[in-house]
């Protein structure tokens, strides 16, 4: 399992997305096997991840889940709107930290639970995306048997796999003809066409195939060169659909399946363990700024709910010098906010929801902060739980380039950044923005980008409390997080600033 150590920007986002409900689209737009489209967005999302990672060749590692589908889904081998319509589900999600690959393959995770309810796959994070189209190495129906053996096998799964994970898939939405012109369908009703007219994770799609029921255009269409599921499903003797017809063993080979697909990646990419909900999570809004004389700090820490009435206190230690008592100073917390929503998939891991306790602490300017932990107590007499950051402390790495939310200025004129610098020599300071593009023009998908912004001295806030400020040009629209980069006095800082304000602000 992945272990959080604060400050990790990728699996911070990936957690909360997969965790906390309505973080990411990813982890609700497909729940309750939402129609899309006369099929679920839960099938179009499981089409993309595989049609994203079937340009996986096994012997070269290249290609995989990598995104490139953003790049290739115009091709006649990903026809139908599906792939365009869930590219836009996922735009808005990625940062400078995580890519589109990223969230396509937790859409399928999401899918699988949004249609049936299970099985849960684990999600490694990770995943790099490409800039560019990959081979055009998606299967298609009137292709023979041999050439799809071939493609699984480059795609990294033998002969009985590839007939699982079809049979896996194909449990899923449905087979259009107007999206796929190939595919006669004079002898399956028109309107919504899903396999054994079944939405859902279970083996009907087995079941309706073994016992001759299935009216599976893929099967049973009258265009015989297209029936590649016949092909595929009876290439063995239908041995393995008869394994498969036990539910249980479906779930089983169908969750382990998915779950190498969507870890199909270049070879260079490293995925990280699976990520669980973390027990406690220093959540995006943690800040440090100068205000009045003292340095404000803002930090908030994130609890599972556990049916027990918890008091956290926040403990720091100076950076410099000594102001603090030798166990550090400490505040309680200001606001806490309960029942903060737990997503689908955090339920099926036993997380109901989580609660949020939030600090607005007051540090001494002279000597600052290097580090802060927390101490949770149970308000039962028993000893209370030390948070640290699994012994390492939560670590300020730098107090010389912050974010200060209370300068910037967030209005419907424009929205603009006010950083501070620890220095009056001058200093260039950029921002790496990440954006999630226009809808429409030339590529219709708001695929995101990054940007450089700059910054100018800022003559609205003259220097206070021994920083220097700087105001950024105005941010461009459908912003979505940046990181500050500066060097000053000769050295090189950045700062992630995920979110914009905090509570607190
Ligand atoms: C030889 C391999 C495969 C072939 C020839 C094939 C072919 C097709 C075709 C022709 C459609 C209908 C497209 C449309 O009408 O819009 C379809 C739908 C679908 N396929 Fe496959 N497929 C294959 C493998 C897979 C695999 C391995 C998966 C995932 C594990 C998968 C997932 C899906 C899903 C979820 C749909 C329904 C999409 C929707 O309703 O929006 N397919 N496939």
């Amino acid at each position: 399992v992945a272990v959080f150590h604060w400050p990790d920007p990728m699996l911070d986002t990936l957690e909360d997305s997969l965790y906390v409900n309505h973080f990411s689209p990813a982890s609700t737009f497909a729940l309750n096997c939402t129609a899309r489209d006369n099929s679920t967005i839960a099938a179009q999302w499981l089409r993309l991840a595989y049609h994203d990672m079937a340009t996986h060749n096994a012997t070269t590692g290249l290609g995989g889940m990598d995104g490139s589908i953003a790049f290739e889904y115009t091709r006649a081998q990903n026809i139908g709107p599906g792939m365009a319509e869930s590219l836009i589900d996922f735009a808005v999600s990625p940062n400078q930290y995580v890519g589109m690959s990223d969230f396509i393959a937790m859409g399928a995770v999401n899918a699988v639970i949004g249609c049936g309810g299970g099985p849960v796959i684990p999600f490694r994070g990770g995943r790099k995306d490409a800039t560019e189209a990959g081979p055009a190495t998606v299967p298609e129906p009137q292709q023979d048997l041999a050439s799809h053996i071939d493609s699984f096998k480059d795609q990294g799964f033998n002969e009985t796999e590839m007939i699982s994970l079809v049979a896996c898939g194909h449990s899923f939405g449905g087979v259009r003809k107007v999206d796929f012109p190939l595919i006669v369908t004079e002898d399956v009703p028109t309107g919504i066409q899903t396999f054994a007219s079944k939405i859902g994770f279970d083996n009907t799609v087995v079941t309706e195939y073994l016992s001759g029921s299935t009216e599976n255009v893929l099967v049973v269409g009258s265009n015989v060169s297209t029936r590649s599921d016949l092909r595929i499903f009876s290439s063995d003797n239908n041995a393995t659909m008869q394994r498969l017809a036990s539910l249980d063993t479906f779930n089983q080979v169908c969750a382990d399946l998915i779950g190498r697909m969507i870890d199909t990646v270049p070879s260079d990419v490293q995925l990280t363990e699976p990520i669980e909900p973390f027990d406690y999570k220093v959540t995006l809004d943690t800040m440090l700024f100068p205000q009045g004389g003292s340095l404000a700090f803002l930090t908030t820490l994130r609890i599972i709910e556990n049916g027990k009435n918890q008091t956290v206190t926040l403990f720091w230690k100076e950076r410099t010098g000594t102001f603090c008592p030798s166990e550090g100073c400490s505040i309680s917390a200001f606001h806490v906010n309960t029942g903060v929503e737990a997503s689908l998939l955090a339920t099926l891991k036993g997380v109901q929801s989580f609660n949020q306790h939030s600090f607005n602490a007051s540090i001494d300017l002279a000597t600052s902060i290097s580090h802060f932990w927390f101490e949770v107590g149970n308000n039962d007499g028993s000893a209370p739980i030390i948070v640290d950051n699994h012994g390492t402390n939560f670590t300020i790495d730098q107090d010389v380039l912050i974010f200060d939310p209370r300068r910037s200025s967030f209005t419907i004129a424009g929205e603009f950044m006010v950083v501070g610098v620890k220095t009056s020599s001058p200093v260039d300071v950029t921002a790496f923005v990440t954006t999630t593009g226009p809808i429409g023009g030339v590529n219709p998908i708001p695929m995101p980008s990054n940007t450089t912004i700059s910054f100018t001295l800022d003559s609205a806030h003259p220097p206070a409390d021994g920083y220097t400020f700087y105001t950024s040009d105005r941010l461009p629209n459908r912003y979505s997080s940046s990181t500050l980069h500066a060097t000053i006095d000769g050295q090189a800082y950045s700062l992630w600033v995920p979110t914009l304000s905090a509570l607190g602000v």
